[in-house]
Formats: structure tokens, C-alpha cells, sequence
């Protein structure tokens, strides 16, 4: 008797409509469940995932009470003389059914796993959701999404519960080879249900071995072949020559609508968080606004409201007469079309896309393919990156990564910049070429500019304002010089990176008693109503026997003994204590920052030396909250702070 093959064109069919169906079904409701925050995500989720729990012929019960021929689904296909039940599409549906559950888990799962950086990146860049989600998504979930294909199709092939009771065992139509295994061996054929049992055993493994090297073929694949043929050396910035001179990035508008002229940006915003409240009023120029502040205070923040990252409950966003938000008037611009330029701290680079591909994703829509070659190769020489265009990511160092990153978002011909702490993932060198090729680009840049930075030196370079933030709230804002040189308040002199400080007690029309420095100060400028302390910057105390007597002041001048000291490889940083000789390593009162040649001869002199608190760099400062901050500890017998000690921040 000849053997009817036909079982194994049935679940092949079968298997594979319902692999698509499936997959589409289950990414799209993946995609959908990863967005989605409701109360009833536990609930849908549970509905998603029930064929996977449910014993196959439950699943096949429902099935057939849903359309079969009482049932709703069943009576009104009957209506159009359609009937599903013991046909093949039966078959379909069930192998569906029951291999969705898998593909939408994994899926879920591969979605889940992906950075959010990169998706708001692409947000910015101005892509629709469908875009993010058709672009960005998908290929970023494709090791996922290729195992939830194979467990689909695994599942779907091997189906028989669920499809012996919606489709029946009918030979040539709807018997499977997992249905015409059973009956084989019910009928006592053994050697039938065993050819049948070495078919599907050959069939998945052929499919399995074939997608695995299928899903091979991806970038990191294309890397090591590059690497094995010795055309790939990830490149050592640190070695590169890298006095050639560095050029600015430039840009050219598409847009026919160009920027005004000044450049505004009006951010009014308020946002209850858990744990604080961001309430910030402020507006900048074309000149860059650096934001300052501790861990926490909402600088991130403020830069995701205004890109749309986030929304804030209530206030408005003007930029460039532009009015990206207002909760008044309802206006909520999406992120695509804010026209805002991000650079996260981790670059944010699509690790599936070229560096020429990643530059190019930024780019206004409808530009020709040439245009779009022409400004990604002019974007890859002024990033000094020529050649490298066709390189992924992951084959560059930090430092170009971010180049990339910065001329991704040049190239988008953003209305402002954004930048997120774009430097902190870098080494010094690296971040000393960023930050030149950044100031360089920054002048030529006819935007507005956001800098978050927890790097003090390298904000005060980079932009002319300052805008500082203590737990989302604005407690100081203006000219970099005038924040730096005249605080007024206790937390922006610390924030600014102030570290001495005394408690205070107004001794006379223009004296001061330094209660935590155990000395009466002379002042010369008018002492503020709400004075709560002093401050003297750690570079700005001088020592006459050395300096000599400033500007003809001579006042404030005491004997002061070396508690300790720590160096770095430029500046020594002293611990010093006023009056008398200290009785503890931690008993000082003022911390001193000198240069090396400065302490070499310093260090010849005998203790007690004289230091001065100038009075013209004395810092009168109240609280912002009004009352002694509860943060600062200061006695007699000071502690040394991790900062200190590691002397990251001189000041
Ligand atoms: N979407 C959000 N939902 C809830 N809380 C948030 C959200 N975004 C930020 N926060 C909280 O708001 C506070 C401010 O966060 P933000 O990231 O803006 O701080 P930051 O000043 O940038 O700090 P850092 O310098 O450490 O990055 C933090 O306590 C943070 O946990």
C-alpha cells in the first residue's frame, strides 16, 4: 500500500500560516502591552497567555463553542454559507491559537529588554511611532523575535488537542502528521506512527538548524568577519594623534521656515513626582544654559519635558514663539515634531544601523538619496570619521560614538540642543576633544542650548549662563561669573562647589563672628537681613607671607597650622586650622587649594603661617529655606568629605 504523504503538506501549510498569523498577532499585541500602563494589563496579559496554560483540548472546547455551529462566530459565518469547523482553516485557527501565546511572550520579553534611550532617541529624531516601532523596535528585538517564531512554529507543528477537535482527523484535508501519528498507533501500525514520529523529527530540526543560521547573518556577524579579516581594529582614541585641529560641525536648514531671530526658549513648568515636586520658571537665549545641581534635583527631568519625554502636569513650553506645551490650552506637541536635538549620556546610537545609516536616521524626511549621502559624508569629516561610515556602533570607541551621536543630532536641524551629561561616560582625554569640538559647534549653532552637567569646570566652559537646581526647584540663575562670584545662597555656593563655610553671628555694622571658624571677620559690603553663613572658595584664600597683601587690604589675617593635606598632580589641597594647632587629623577649619609651586615653597615656611580671608572674596549667604540648612555639619573638628579626599572638585 502506498503512504499518503499528504499529512506532511498539511502541517507544513499549516504550521507556517499560523507562524505568520501568529507573529504578527503576537508582536503587535507585544508592542501594544509595552506601551500599555492601565489598571488592566494584569488581566489582558493573563487572557494573551491562557492557550499556553490551558490543556489543548480546553482550548479546543472554547474554539468550538466559539465557531462552531451554535456558536456566535459560527452562526454568523453560517450566514454568509461559511463554515469553518472540520475544515483546514479550522486547523489554522487552532495551531494559531495556541502558538500566539509564545510569540507575544517572547516578543514582550524582547521588547522589554530594550534600552528606552534608544527609542526616545528616535523619538526626537523625529520618527513616528510606526517608525520607532517598524525601524527601532523590531530589528532590536530580532534575537527575540526569531526564538518566539521558532516556538510558534514548533508549538503550531506539533499541535493535536486543540485540532483534532475544532478540524477533525480527515485524511487529505485536515490530518496532521501529530493526528495521523496517533491513529497510526491506536491502529496497532507502529511502523506507519514511527516513519510519521522520524518526519517531524527531521522536519524540526531542519527548520530549527535553518533560522539559526539565518538569524546569524546579523551586524555582529558582519564584525567578526571584518575583524577576522583584519579590516576591523576598534580604535584607541588615546593613541590617536589628535592635534590635528579640531573643525566644527556644521549644518545646513532644510526647512524653509528658519530660525528667529533672538532664539527663545519659555519653560514654565510644575510635576509632582514621588518624593519631589518640579516646579522650574525660567527662559534662554541663543548663548548655552548650563543646569546645575545635586543627584535628584531635576535637570534630566526638565530636559525630557521640553523634548516631550515626559509631560508635565501642568504650565507651558514656548520655544521660538513655538508652543510645544501648554496644560491651559491643552497643546502637547508630540516628540517628533518638537524639532529637539538629545544627546544621552550613553549615546544612544542604534546598534542594528551603520554610523552612516545612524546619521542619516536623523535627517529631515524627503531629502534625496544623493542629499542624504552628500550631508551624512560632510557630517562623517567634520566628526573626523570619514571612511567609517559603514561601521556599526559597537566598532567604535566611546568617544566617536559620541561624535556620531553629536552629529546625529545636528543633522536632525533641531531648534535646540539638549545635551544630558553627554561627556561622563568618556575619560578625560576623550571628554577634553568633545568638549572642544562641542564649544566649536556651539557657535555656529543657531539654536538654543540645555547643558546638564554635574562637572563644574566643564559647565562653566561650555556656557556663558547658569541655571541652578536644588530638589526641582530654580535657586539661582543668571551669568556664569556673577553665580560663581556672588552665590547669596548657601546651597548654590555649595552646589558651585563652595567648601568652606561658617555659621554666622553679626558682631558689629561691618564685623562677622565665623562661629564654626572660631574668628570675627571684617566685611566690607552691606550685611544681607537673612545672613545665615559665610563662605570663602578654597582657591581664594591666599597666604600673605607667599601672595603678599592683596590690593592693599590687610584685614582678616590669622596664624593657621597644616592638619593634613592630599594632592592631586597640579594642586595640593590643605586642611588648616585657624589660631591654634590642631589636636586630630580631622580638627580644621578651612580647606586651601594651591598650586604645587605655591605649596613647594609654602611647605619651607614654619607653622604658624598667616592666611587671609579676603574680604572682597568673602561670601555673605542666606538660605533658600530660610533657616540653618541641616546638611552641613560643621565643627570645630570638620569632617572630610568623599569629595575631599578624592579632590575631584577644585575650587
Ligand atoms: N518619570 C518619572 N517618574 C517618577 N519619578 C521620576 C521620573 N523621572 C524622574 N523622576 C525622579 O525625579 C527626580 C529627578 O530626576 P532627574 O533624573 O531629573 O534628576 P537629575 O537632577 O538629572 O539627577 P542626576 O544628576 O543624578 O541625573 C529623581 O528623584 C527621579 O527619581
Amino acid at each position: 500500500m502506498t503512504l499518503d504523504w499528504s499529512p506532511v503538506w498539511i502541517s507544513l501549510k499549516t504550521a507556517a500560516l499560523a507562524t505568520l498569523i501568529a507573529f504578527f498577532l503576537g508582536a503587535i499585541a507585544a508592542r501594544t502591552m509595552f506601551k500599555y500602563r492601565g489598571k488592566a494589563k494584569g488581566l489582558i496579559d493573563g487572557i494573551f497567555t491562557a492557550p499556553l496554560v490551558l490543556p489543548p483540548t480546553v482550548v479546543g472546547f472554547f474554539l468550538l463553542l466559539l465557531l462552531g455551529k451554535y456558536g456566535p462566530i459560527g452562526r454568523l459565518l453560517r450566514a454568509f454559507d461559511v463554515t469553518i469547523i472540520f475544515t483546514w482553516y479550522a486547523a489554522v485557527i487552532a495551531a494559531t491559537v495556541v502558538a500566539f501565546p509564545l510569540m507575544y511572550k517572547t516578543a514582550l520579553g524582547a521588547f522589554q529588554q530594550i534600552d528606552t534611550t534608544l527609542l526616545s532617541s528616535a523619538r526626537t529624531l523625529g520618527a513616528t511611532e510606526w517608525q520607532v516601532f517598524w525601524k527601532v523596535l523590531l530589528p532590536l528585538a530580532r534575537p527575540g523575535l526569531i526564538a518566539g517564531v521558532l516556538l510558534a512554529f514548533a508549538r503550531a507543528l506539533g499541535e493535536f488537542g486543540a485540532t483534532l477537535m475544532l478540524a477533525g482527523s480527515i485524511p487529505g484535508r485536515t490530518q496532521t502528521i501529530p493526528i495521523a501519528i496517533f491513529f497510526a498507533a491506536e491502529s496497532g501500525d507502529m511502523a506507519e506512527a514511527m516513519l510519521w514520529v522520524s518526519v517531524m523529527l527531521g522536519l524540526s530540526l531542519t527548520i530549527v538548524v535553518a533560522v539559526n543560521y539565518w538569524s546569524d547573518r546579523r551586524p555582529e556577524k558582519r564584525i567578526r568577519k571584518r575583524a577576522k579579516e583584519g579590516h576591523l581594529s576598534l580604535v584607541d582614541e588615546s593613541l590617536l594623534p589628535w592635534d590635528h585641529p579640531v573643525t566644527p560641525l556644521t549644518w545646513e536648514y532644510s526647512r524653509t521656515n528658519v530660525l528667529p531671530n533672538p532664539i527663545e526658549l519659555i519653560v514654565d513648568i510644575q510635576k509632582q513626582l514621588p518624593g519631589i515636586k518640579i516646579n522650574v520658571s525660567f527662559s534662554t537665549n541663543q548663548l548655552p544654559l548650563g543646569l546645575l545641581g545635586g543627584s535628584g534635583a531635576g535637570k534630566s527631568f526638565i530636559l525630557r519635558c521640553i523634548a516631550g519625554l515626559e509631560t508635565p502636569d501642568q504650565g507651558c513650553i514656548i520655544l521660538n514663539g513655538r508652543v510645544l506645551f501648554d496644560s491651559r490650552r491643552g497643546i502637547n506637541v508630540p516628540i517628533r515634531d518638537r524639532r529637539v536635538g538629545f544627546l544621552f549620556q550613553n549615546y544612544a546610537l542604534f546598534p542594528h544601523l551603520t554610523v552612516a545609516q545612524n546619521i542619516a536616521f536623523g535627517l529631515p524626511k524627503g531629502l534625496s538619496s544623493v542629499a542624504i549621502r552628500q550631508r551624512v559624508e560632510k557630517q562623517l569629516i567634520a566628526i573626523q570619521l570619514q571612511g567609517l561610515g559603514d561601521r556599526y556602533p559597537q566598532e567604535l570607541s566611546g568617544g566617536q560614538q559620541q561624535r556620531v551621536a553629536l552629529a546625529r543630532a545636528l543633522a536632525s536641524e533641531p531648534d535646540i540642543l539638549l545635551l544630558d551629561e553627554p561627556f561622563s561616560a568618556l575619560d578625560t582625554y576623550l571628554r577634553d576633544q568633545l568638549e572642544k569640538l562641542l564649544r566649536l559647534s556651539l557657535t555656529h549653532f543657531p539654536g538654543a542650548t540645555l547643558f546638564v552637567s554635574h562637572n563644574l569646570e566643564e559647565a562653566y566652559r561650555i556656557c556663558p549662563n547658569l541655571l541652578i537646581l536644588d530638589e526641582g526647584q530654580i535657586i539661582a540663575q543668571g551669568p556664569k561669573q556673577e553665580i560663581f562670584d556672588y552665590p547669596h545662597d548657601f546651597r548654590v555656593a555649595q552646589l558651585t562647589g563652595c567648601k568652606n563655610f561658617s555659621r554666622t553671628l553679626v558682631a558689629s555694622e561691618n564685623e562677622i563672628t565665623a562661629l564654626d571658624w572660631g574668628c570675627t571677620l571684617k566685611i566690607y559690603e552691606p550685611i544681607p537681613p537673612h545672613l545665615a553663613h559665610l563662605g570663602i572658595r578654597a582657591h581664594q584664600l591666599t597666604f600673605p607671607d607667599i601672595d603678599g597683601i592683596k590690593d592693599g587690604y590687610s584685614d582678616n589675617i590669622f596664624p593657621c597650622w597644616l592638619t593634613s593635606q592630599s594632592e592631586t598632580q597640579h594642586r595640593t589641597t590643605l586642611y588648616l586650622k585657624l589660631n591654634s594647632a590642631p589636636t586630630s587629623p580631622f580638627d580644621y577649619h578651612l580647606q586651601a587649594e594651591v598650586f604645587k609651586d605655591k605649596w613647594n615653597e609654602l611647605k619651607e615656611h614654619p607653622q604658624p603661617w598667616r592666611i587671609q580671608l579676603h574680604p572682597l572674596r568673602l561670601m555673605l549667604l542666606q538660605n533658600s529655606s530660610g533657616s540653618i540648612s541641616l546638611e552641613y555639619k560643621p565643627s570645630h573638628s570638620s569632617r572630610m568629605t568623599r569629595d575631599d579626599r578624592s579632590n575631584q572638585h577644585p575650587s
